[in-house]
């Protein structure tokens, strides 16, 4: 079996007071991704950086393919890298800025831009080769910058927000080339994200980062279906994270409820929205927050709404957003 594409072991790494990163432990296995999620300023790109070798940690080690490369500088860990401004060379055409990463491995000359013309056509973009990176758009720009990645043909892909800078449209549209492309390449990917479509499309494992700690690891289906607590749940989303006694919550998904069957509960609030409407239901379990279809809206009936929560699928956790 081939060795995880990269384990680190209790990375932590300060800046004056400020804990970035503390004792943070993951493992990328060969051909996996692991999309690394949390809030603005949680440490994400520190840990980034840290793996990449353009940050030191304080203390903990990082394995590349199974060789401890801690001690290494970047050149040396063979990574493939992609930030969120894709700093391209501008004098370098597209070709040069791709084969830039084999170049400065040895490669010859030929060889280099025979990889390069490789990882341009996995990118969709053969034809644009000599074009400068001014003559580029920025989905294209992006692409270019995967290609340059792809070229050092790395075990291991590093990137932090890698759509970020794009619409939306060519965003879903180069999330579901990234997916293939990644499947094609077999290389091990890290990406750090805030974009939690862009996760649960991309990456079959999550890790869940609050002011510098891992919180929540695994499947990212399991972990965006089970938060392991009120926090978590809250930051990817959950609409129903109801507060309890005794320091825990209930967190209560969309389909647990059932509507149109059940008893008479009043609403509180109603708000337009272009698929239906956002209303907030009075219920013994607390204030119930549902998006309705246009459909369901036809369910309200005066100021109430009947509804029933499957309590099966209720789950109780810590409650830990204090
Ligand atoms: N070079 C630095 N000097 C001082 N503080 C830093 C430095 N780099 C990061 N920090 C601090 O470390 C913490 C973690 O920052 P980091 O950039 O890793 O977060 P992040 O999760 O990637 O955030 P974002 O999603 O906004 O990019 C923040 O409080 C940040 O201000």
């Amino acid at each position: 079996m081939l060795p995880p594409a990269l384990t680190t072991h209790h990375l932590s790494k300060a800046f004056g007071s400020v804990q970035a990163a503390h004792a943070v432990s993951l493992t990328v296995a060969a051909g996996e991704t692991l999309a690394l999620l949390g809030p603005s300023g949680c440490g994400k790109s520190t840990v980034l950086r840290m793996v990449a070798g353009l940050e030191r940690p304080d203390a903990g080690r990082v394995e590349i393919g199974g060789r401890d490369v801690t001690a290494l500088p970047p050149e040396a860990r063979h990574t493939g890298l992609v930030f969120q401004d894709y700093a391209l060379f501008p004098h370098l055409s597209v070709l040069d800025n791709v084969a830039y990463g084999p170049r400065m491995r040895g490669a010859a000359r030929a060889e280099a831009h025979g990889r390069a013309q490789e990882a341009l056509t996995l990118v969709n973009l053969p034809e644009l080769a000599t074009r400068k990176p001014g003559q580029l758009s920025g989905g294209q720009a992006q692409r270019v910058a995967l290609a340059r990645a792809l070229a050092t043909n790395s075990p291991l892909l590093l990137l932090d927000e890698p759509l970020s800078n794009l619409d939306e449209r060519l965003r879903a549209e180069l999330r579901s080339d990234l997916r293939d492309l990644f499947r094609r390449v077999g290389a091990g990917v890290l990406l750090v994200t805030h974009d939690q479509r862009e996760a649960l499309a991309l990456a079959g494992q999550a890790a869940v980062m609050r002011a510098g700690q891992i919180v929540q690891t695994g499947a990212a289906r399991e972990v965006f279906d089970r938060p392991a607590t009120a926090w978590v749940a809250a930051f990817l989303g959950w609409a129903n994270v109801l507060e309890r006694d005794g320091g825990q919550a209930l967190l209560v998904p969309e389909k647990a409820v059932l509507l149109g069957k059940g008893d008479m509960f009043t609403l509180t609030s109603r708000h337009a929205t272009e698929a239906g409407e956002t209303v907030t239901v009075a219920h013994p379990l607390g204030q119930l927050t549902l998006n309705l279809s246009a459909r369901e809206v036809g369910l309200i009936d005066g100021q109430g709404l009947r509804l029933e929560v499957a309590m099966t699928q209720v789950q109780e956790v810590i409650d830990d957003r204090a």
